[in-house]
């Protein structure tokens, strides 16, 4: 070992000594102990918030889970919101209430009703207080930096199965929708508003995969019909080991936007609720994608956008996210 790399494992075995984690101290006796360095972190930033094995937990895996992060008031007051927009008590201009394929194309439909999705919620004040909460930006941060824009709002009622798979939502990498970057710099908040397992249709992810690169996403072929804009990995690999993230009401999922992930068939009666927010650093820039494997995804935007905004002024890709986009911390910088 050199001289120099032997004076920076002593700096890192000093700062994991604080940290007083034997189960991180171990892995970093290893061989490839410099590498974990904390200057070699790359997907987030020392605030000094993260634990050294928070920090390294994310950088192999690519997400980190954070239990009992949103309390049980706060998530009954989201659901309680989400049930007056159902019930069509609250409308907001730009907010997308979207059911599920299965539903919207039967003739015998059993709830009309049934909403499966409620996107770009950022101008419901009461929704939107979830993408403030003090409690998540102080993780968001450390991925983040101090600059940061909520780009992107969901809340996810996946509703019963109708029996044609179509709960599921495939294997995809966020960054697909997301013509910024850079991408270590965006991140996704995921909060269960309920218990979520193997059952109910909770996330599945293939540890490490953010690691890897943007793939083509298209439509899955499965037989049952597939939700608008449901992209998934072309080629998916199901041998690829995948972990179902179980998580309590509350609990909170950070995960980086090349993470591969999706959502299983929800085999219960009850609607499974969570609700999300991807945030980016407000330094971000927007890209062209013009000619790279997200072109397939922006004409679908673009077609939307043609129908919201009508075809009097020209809204690009980019521009709907500069739209929707709205600053949580810091300055708006540039996104
Ligand atoms: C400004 C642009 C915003 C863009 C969002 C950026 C995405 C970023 C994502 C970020 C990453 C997140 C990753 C993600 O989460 S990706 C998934 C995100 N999904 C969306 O963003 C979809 C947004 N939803 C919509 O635009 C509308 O709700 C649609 C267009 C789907 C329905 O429209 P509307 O509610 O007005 O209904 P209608 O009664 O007039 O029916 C019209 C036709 O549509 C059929 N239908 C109904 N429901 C569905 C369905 N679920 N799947 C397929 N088709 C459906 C219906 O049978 C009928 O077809 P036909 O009978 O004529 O054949
Ligand atoms: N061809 C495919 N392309 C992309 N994603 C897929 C494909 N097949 C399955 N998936 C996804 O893999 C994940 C797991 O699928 P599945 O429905 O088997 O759920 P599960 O949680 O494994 O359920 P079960 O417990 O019944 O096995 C889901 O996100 C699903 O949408
Ligand atoms: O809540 C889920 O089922 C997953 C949703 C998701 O990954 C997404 O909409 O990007
Ligand atoms: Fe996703
Ligand atoms: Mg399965």
């Amino acid at each position: 070992m050199s001289r120099r790399a032997a004076d920076r494992l002593k700096v890192v075995l000093n700062h994991l000594d604080r940290s007083n984690s034997a189960s991180v101290r171990s892995s970093f006796t290893s061989s490839q102990a410099v590498s974990y360095h904390p200057q070699t972190l790359r997907y987030t930033f020392d605030t000094g918030f993260l634990s050294p094995e928070q920090r390294i937990f994310y950088e192999e895996n690519g997400f980190l889970l954070i239990k009992n992060l949103v309390s049980e008031e706060d998530i009954d007051r989201f659901r309680a919101e989400f049930e007056h927009v159902c019930k069509g008590d609250v409308k907001i201009p730009g907010m997308v209430v979207m059911r599920d394929v299965a539903i919207a194309k039967s003739e015998f439909v059993r709830d009309q009703k049934a909403v499966s999705k409620l996107q770009d919620f950022q101008d419901d004040a009461e929704l939107f207080r979830y993408c403030s909460l003090p409690q998540i930006l102080k993780y968001v941060e450390c991925f983040t930096g101090p600059n940061i824009m909520a780009m992107h709002t969901m809340l996810i009622n996946k509703p019963p199965d109708a029996g044609k798979k179509t709960s599921r939502h495939p294997m995809h990498q966020d960054l697909h929708y997301f013509p910024f970057r850079p991408v270590d710099h965006i991140v996704c908040a995921w909060t269960a508003m309920e218990k979520v397992n193997r059952q109910n249709g909770c996330l599945v992810v293939l540890p490490g995969s953010h690691k890897g690169t943007l793939q083509e996403h298209d439509y899955p072929e499965w037989e049952g019909g597939v939700n608008k804009m449901y992209h998934g990995v072309r080629n998916y690999d199901p041998n690829h080991p995948r972990m179902h993230v179980e998580m309590e009401k509350g609990d909170t999922l950070f995960f980086h936007p090349l993470l591969i992930h999706g959502s299983g068939m929800n085999q219960t009666q009850g609607f499974r609720k969570a609700i999300s927010c991807h945030y980016a650093s407000a330094d971000c820039y927007y890209i062209d994608v013009t000619g790279t494997s997200q072109e397939n995804i922006s004409k679908e935007v673009n077609e939307i956008a043609t129908r919201r905004y009508g075809t009097d002024i020209s809204v690009s890709f980019a521009d709907t996210w500069a739209l929707r986009g709205r600053l949580v911390h810091g300055e708006r910088t540039s996104l």
